[in-house]
């Protein structure tokens, strides 16, 4: 047996992801996935350490602190499922959470405390999983795609992946070893701010309220001028460039609008960049499989499915036998598994890091 346990709380900042894996014999093996909710005032306090506040060090310290003390009821959720002891356990890899993304000034952040919750839980921790990426001149981002590379990925199939969470991103198996893969911008940050800003509910289920409003193309055309979206990869972004002022600058040339048309555009805006980023990189594909939160949202994957025109297919991870909101954690259980065999973990074709490297922290039990 080779345990791992992946935690990974992203972008949305509502809570944590947890899956424990066995990865003996090359394969992964799901054994238990659980989520546990951050509380409201963790989720709003790691909200406001995304900018520039007060006492910012100890608030970021005592948030590290609440994280790791949710990762370690996951954790313990994670072992009861699957029946397994911690020592059983060979590491749990924390992503934490990033409240500062800036590869170009050569750091992200993502706050944890790896020392207490290796303390809490008895097991080896595997923390930090971006910074030697960035210490390589990467992105430190996204991650994810030498994943799916391992785990979707079948010798002459050219398929795309896209995980949509607070920001989105796409990973391009070409069937042959190649791999590309690059953030494209918002998945649901934005319009999980603004069904929160006008009717106080944490994110559009299903995409209904989005539905129930009209796309505005000009808007849509203002929001899509954005730089970001015209860069090459390698690329990678969060919510130090997504947040509510952008929008709210863009929306102040649109005075009059209705709040679920801006809503139905914030989702048409994900499926165009998505989109645009599966035709530019994935010509061909076989299909697009979707996993993320975003997989939930039905508007979103019929406008994606518009969008692509018809050209390629597409279908939720379910498809591949991996549900959508269990990818993510998979992912960084495999990222301690890799770390353990001091394997690298990053793509340096999609990250632009200088060469592979092996990525993460150790914190002994
Ligand atoms: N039933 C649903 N209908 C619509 N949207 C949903 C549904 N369930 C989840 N979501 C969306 O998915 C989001 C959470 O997705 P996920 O857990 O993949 O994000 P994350 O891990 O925080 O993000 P990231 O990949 O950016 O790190 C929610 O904030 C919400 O916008
Ligand atoms: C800096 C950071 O936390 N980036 C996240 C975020 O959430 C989605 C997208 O932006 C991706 O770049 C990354 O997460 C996934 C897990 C990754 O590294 O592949």
């Amino acid at each position: 047996m080779a345990l791992y346990i992946g935690l990974m709380s992203g972008t949305s900042l509502d809570g944590v992801d947890g899956a424990l894996a066995d990865f003996s014999d090359a394969a992964t093996r799901t054994l238990a996935a659980a989520y546990v909710p951050f509380p409201t005032a963790l989720r709003a306090e790691l909200m406001a350490l995304q900018a520039a506040g007060a006492n910012e060090l100890e608030r970021e310290a005592l948030a590290a602190n609440q994280i790791a003390i949710h990762y370690a009821q996951c954790v313990a959720e994670l072992l009861r499922q699957g029946g397994v002891a911690a020592g059983a356990v060979s590491a749990v890899a924390a992503h934490g959470q990033t409240i500062r993304h800036r590869p170009e000034l050569g750091f992200t952040r993502q706050t944890n405390n790896p020392a207490l919750l290796a303390e809490l839980c008895g097991i080896d921790v595997v923390a930090d999983f971006r910074s030697r990426d960035v210490a390589a001149g990467g992105q430190g981002a996204p991650l994810v795609p030498a994943f799916h590379q391992a785990l979707f990925g079948v010798a002459g199939l050219r398929r795309v992946v896209a995980n949509i969470g607070g920001i989105a991103n796409i990973s391009v198996l070409h069937g042959d070893g190649r791999v590309d893969g690059f953030d494209t911008g918002p998945g649901n940050v934005l319009m999980d701010s603004w069904i929160a800003r006008h009717q106080g509910r944490e994110y559009d289920a299903d995409g209904a309220w989005a539905a129930s409003g009209t796309v505005v193309p000009a808007l849509l055309a203002a929001l899509l001028a954005e730089p970001y979206f015209a860069l090459p990869a390698p690329k990678s972004t969060g919510r130090d460039l997504f947040h509510m002022d952008w929008l709210d600058a863009r929306l102040s040339a649109f005075p009059q609008l209705a709040p679920a048309d801006v809503q139905a555009t914030l989702t048409r805006l994900t499926a165009v960049t998505l989109a645009r980023a599966v035709a530019q990189y994935g010509g061909g594909a076989d299909a697009l499989y979707i996993c993320g939160g975003g997989a939930y949202n039905g508007t979103l994957l019929r406008d994606l499915a518009a969008a692509l025109d018809g050209k390629v297919a597409v279908a939720s991870t379910e498809a591949l036998g991996v549900a959508p909101n269990r990818v993510e954690a998979l992912a960084f259980a495999w990222l301690g598994y890799r770390f353990n065999a001091r394997l690298a973990g990053n793509l340096p074709a999609v990250t632009g890091a200088a060469g592979p490297r092996v990525l993460g922290a150790l914190y002994p039990r």
